[in-house]
């Protein structure tokens, strides 16, 4: 399985008595896109820091790619979500004055790998497949539209190969045009890698890009989901 949680609890130090998440069994298996759908609120998010390790479970097991994140230090967690899982955020999160390439470069820059020259060949060609023209490649992000920044986001998510690719919202600030063309792109570039996705939102409409929906009151038995 590249996601397994087991009895997994997680709640925040200001409400301990108020468990945002309390999911019995989960698991996602490889290659598998998951949708998971759920109300503001519901405690996506959450879930999704508990699976890149930027969180931690209250109680319970998370298991990626067969590794317990909840037995390693926070150093090792931010080792293993660099060499192996790419996310996508709700907001973009690129640093508005770099270049796409240099927000690439970022990131593969942490997962230690390669050789410079192979890595901006590899940034380029990313950056092409995703119809962002040369002409942008070195300019400051903040000057791209938000339907480039999001490419952008995405190119930062899969350089690495990651295999498994997690996304936060990433449609919410697009039009329908470029949504469709957003989810069209993030899936084939999720197929060709192999990657599992596991993708969030809020909008159920987004559902018919996927085989396999849950809805996060089904996997959550926690109180705000339920
Ligand atoms: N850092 C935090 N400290 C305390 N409570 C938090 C924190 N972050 C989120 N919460 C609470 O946890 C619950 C779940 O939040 P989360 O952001 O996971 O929901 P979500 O489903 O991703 O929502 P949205 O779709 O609006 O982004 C909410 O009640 C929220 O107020």
């Amino acid at each position: 399985m590249t996601i397994n949680l087991k009895n997994v609890r997680f709640q925040y130090p200001d409400s301990p008595d108020k468990p945002v998440l309390d999911i019995p069994s989960w698991s996602v298996a490889p290659q598998e896109h998951v949708f998971v759908q759920g109300p503001s609120g519901g405690g996506k998010s959450t879930l999704l820091n508990l699976l890149s390790g930027m969180s931690v479970a209250t109680r319970g097991e998370v298991s990626i790619l067969g590794k317990k994140l909840d037995k390693m230090s926070g150093r090792q967690r931010d080792k293993f979500r660099a060499a192996h899982i790419g996310y996508v955020f709700q907001q973009f999160n690129l640093i508005p004055y770099l270049s796409p390439v240099e927000n690439i470069e970022l990131a593969t820059h942490f997962a230690k790998h390669g050789k410079k020259n192979e890595t901006l060949n590899a940034i380029e060609a990313l950056l092409a497949k995703l119809n962002i023209s040369s002409e942008h490649w070195h300019k400051k992000t903040i000057h791209l539209s938000s339907g480039q920044q999001q490419r952008v986001a995405i190119a930062r998510a899969l350089i690495n190969k990651p295999e498994l690719l997690i996304a936060d919202e990433p449609t919410s600030s697009l039009d329908q045009d470029n949504r469709d063309n957003f989810m069209s792109v993030l899936m084939s570039l999720v197929d060709e890698n192999k990657a599992t996705l596991v993708f969030v939102s809020h909008d159920k409409s987004l559902s018919q890009y996927f085989s396999r929906i849950d809805a996060l009151s089904d996997i959550n038995c926690g109180s705000e989901a339920s």
